[in-house]
């Protein structure tokens, strides 16, 4: 059920809360003395599970896109910075896994597309430091009814950043997107600068960067519990991790970490089914026969989009960029697959040299805001803990700036962008019928 309001949580949730939480380390900690020597049951320096808590500058918890950019660039400006994973890495278990997302800078709204400009430069530093490419230039095919509300918003904005594009008439739409059926009434633009992202290689290239500079990431460590405070304590099965600032970019777990801290956002977790489709013919919609990525707006209750034929040969990615709701620890349960017979009829129709029921489904989740605009703030009760959250199935391509942005309200800089539009504030406050 989406949660319409941010609140506090009541004092009987906060107990229910904290008695799930195990809390290993405390009360021992505080018996350490100062020499750092266990007095708890033996004298080792060394001893594990009496260990004095690791002091850093910053703990981030979570290592999808946004955490492990957030600490790359926390990492850059000489931080000490640890990054905690509640899974093995890696892992395709949260909303940053797979081969492959789209970038471009054809979006609704100005802030997206201004901040793309700096993500296309970080994305290529990245590409530059790990010695990888992690983009793909292929164009993007924007659709959708030339009168309609989503497409001209789309237009509108890349006519006013003067974003490369190439409009296609429909008299030549076959010539240069052959075996697509245009709808009557549809307009085309190709963003021209758009183009597919390496996803998984990526967040590797990321994680091996950030560790280079010499940042610690402890994966397979569930945070369970959050102590707001100057220091702010994180535990885990572990220990306990002290820093001047934490950083919660939990993907779909946001709010379970955020019950901590008293604050819940409206977030709704969706499960996205990730399907391909075969190709009848291989290659007629392949990346190398310079087929592009494509959105289609306004032709189902929700977009649709697309890439290439690429990563899995011969099969072609297409999604409805909604799915139901799920408990991000229950992903697998949600069964529903309503979103794939939308997409089985929009292939039959638009799409007719693929086979319009799909090959592969793999899962992936977005963690949705009402506004399906990203929440990039500092938590309103506690400053030095900073929250990354709710990017709405279009954070990827943001992920460099989004670290960016994230570990400047981390150090208590004032941040590169405005983000007045990514502020907690923004959702209409608590109410007490609400509770
Ligand atoms: C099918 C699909 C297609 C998409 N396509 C695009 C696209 O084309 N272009 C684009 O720009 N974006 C796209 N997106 C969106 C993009 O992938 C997401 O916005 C982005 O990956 C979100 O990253 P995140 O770091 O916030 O979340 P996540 O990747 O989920 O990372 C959160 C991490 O926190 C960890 N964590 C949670 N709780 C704890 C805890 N208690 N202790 C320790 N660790 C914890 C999780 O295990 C997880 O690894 C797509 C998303 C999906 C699902
Ligand atoms: O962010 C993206 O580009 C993709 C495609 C459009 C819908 C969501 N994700």
């Amino acid at each position: 059920m989406l949660i319409p309001y941010y609140f506090p949580i009541k004092a009987n949730e906060k107990a229910r809360i904290a008695e799930q939480s195990p809390r290993p380390f405390n009360g021992r900690i505080k018996q350490l003395p100062a020499s750092g020597r266990c007095r708890v049951n033996c004298q080792s320096k060394l001893c594990v599970a009496h260990m004095p808590p690791e002091d850093f500058d910053c703990v981030v918890i979570g290592a999808g896109v946004q955490g492990c950019f957030t600490a790359y660039h926390l990492a850059k400006n000489g931080k000490r910075t640890l990054l905690l994973e509640q899974f093995v890495l890696p892992h395709s278990r949260g909303s940053s896994h797979g081969q492959t997302r789209i970038i471009r800078k054809a979006y609704e709204h100005d802030f997206y597309t201004h901040m793309m400009a700096e993500c296309y430069q970080l994305w290529a530093q990245l590409e530059k430091e790990a010695g990888v490419q992690l983009y793909r230039r292929t164009g993007l095919l924007l659709m959708g009814p030339e009168k309609g509300r989503d497409f001209q918003l789309f237009r509108d904005t890349m006519e006013r950043n003067a974003i490369p594009t190439v409009t296609l008439a429909p008299g030549e739409f076959g010539r240069h997107i052959p075996h697509v059926n245009r709808s009557p009434g549809d307009g085309a633009i190709v963003d021209t600068t758009a183009g597919v992202l390496y996803a998984d290689r990526a967040l590797r290239a990321v994680q091996e960067v950030f560790r280079r500079l010499g940042g610690v990431i402890k994966d397979g460590e569930k945070v369970t519990d959050v102590q707001p405070g100057s220091p702010v304590a994180v535990t885990t099965a572990s220990g306990t991790y002290r820093a001047k600032s934490l950083v919660i970019t939990a993907g779909p777990w946001a709010n379970t970490l955020l019950s901590h801290t008293e604050l819940q956002l409206p977030l709704q977790v969706v499960k996205i089914n990730v399907c391909y489709w075969r190709e009848k013919t291989p290659g007629t919609y392949a990346v190398r026969n310079r087929f592009p990525c494509f959105l289609h707006v306004d032709v189902a209750e929700h977009h649709i989009y697309g890439l290439p034929s690429n990563e899995y040969p011969g099969l072609v990615k297409v999604c409805y960029h909604m799915g139901s709701e799920t408990d991000p620890d229950e992903r697998d349960r949600q069964t529903d697959r309503g979103d794939i017979d939308v997409l089985s009829r929009y292939i039959a129709r638009h799409f007719p040299g693929l086979v319009p029921t799909p090959a592969v489904v793999e899962s992936c989740m977005y963690t949705l805001t009402p506004d399906h605009h990203f929440v990039l703030d500092c938590h309103p009760s506690h400053r030095n803990i900073v929250i990354g959250a709710g990017f709405s199935g279009h954070g990827f391509k943001f992920g460099p700036v989004v670290g960016k942005v994230l570990c400047e309200l981390a150090l208590g800089r004032v941040p590169s962008y405005d983000l007045s539009p990514f502020k907690i504030q923004r959702f209409p406050p608590h109410s007490k019928s609400a509770l």
